[in-house]
């Protein structure tokens, strides 16, 4: 029997860098987990493709699949919805790989009453003004979604303390690096080791 795989996932203010640390993660090296691909109602930004960033979907195909039960968590951020497909990460992790999620923190709650001894990191910027240039700097939002986008922030950073590890995103190097170790470092932890050994002892016994 595989052991299941760890869900890993990655929170953080709107800007801070969570999509391009992720992508950075999986350019750089051939990664153990796989990326789970959410579904959003947001329209697709210039240069994203379905089924690659998200699954974009409209409100009524979201909230079917809510009805169905088909989300593993999902949230309304800044005028849309958001969720991760049930199916996929159940099947990946029975499978014995890790998942990673890019989530934002109500999701990130849901999850970690369902799942929890999953991983929980939280993406900080350097400091403020640092997120304010990122956000903006990306271009890719409206001045009223951006000052949204920046208020929700501050709630957003309020709730680091619910997760199990801060990780500051100052350069997408050092961010990596760190969720590098993380990674590794939980999966030496004995509550996830100790099930492959109860298993040899349990042949042993026999
Ligand atoms: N360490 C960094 N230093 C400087 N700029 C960065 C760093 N990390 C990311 N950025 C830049 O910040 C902007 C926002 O990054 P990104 O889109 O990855 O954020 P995000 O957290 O995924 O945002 P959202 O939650 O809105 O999707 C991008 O223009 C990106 O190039
Ligand atoms: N709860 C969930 N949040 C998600 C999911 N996928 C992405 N997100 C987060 O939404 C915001 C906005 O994303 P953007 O692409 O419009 O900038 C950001 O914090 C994402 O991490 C999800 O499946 N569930």
């Amino acid at each position: 029997m595989t052991t299941r795989g760890m869900l890993i996932v990655l929170s953080g203010p709107s800007g801070v860098g969570k999509g391009t640390v992720r992508k950075a993660m999986f350019r750089d090296k051939k990664r153990d987990f796989v990326y789970s691909i959410s579904m959003t109602t947001r329209k697709p930004r210039p240069g994203e493709v379905n089924g690659v960033d998200y699954y974009f979907c409209s409100k009524a195909q979201f909230e079917q699949e809510i009805a169905n039960g088909g989300m593993l968590e999902y949230a309304r951020y800044v005028d849309n919805y958001y969720g991760t497909p049930l199916k996929y990460v159940n099947q990946t992790l029975d499978a014995g790989k890790d998942v990673f999620l890019e989530i934002e923190v109500n999701g990130a709650m849901q999850v970690r009453k369902k799942c929890p001894d999953g991983v929980f990191i939280f993406l900080t910027p350097p400091d403020l003004s640092s997120l304010k240039k990122r956000i903006t700097g990306r271009g890719s939002e409206d001045q009223k979604t951006i000052d949204k986008r920046m208020l929700k922030a501050v709630e957003e950073i309020k709730m680091m303390r619910q997760y199990d590890y801060a990780v500051v995103n100052d350069t997408i190097r050092n961010a990596v690096h760190r969720i590098e170790r993380i990674i590794e470092s939980e999966h030496l932890r004995v509550p996830r080791v100790i099930t492959q050994y109860e298993k040899m002892i349990g042949v042993v016994k026999k």
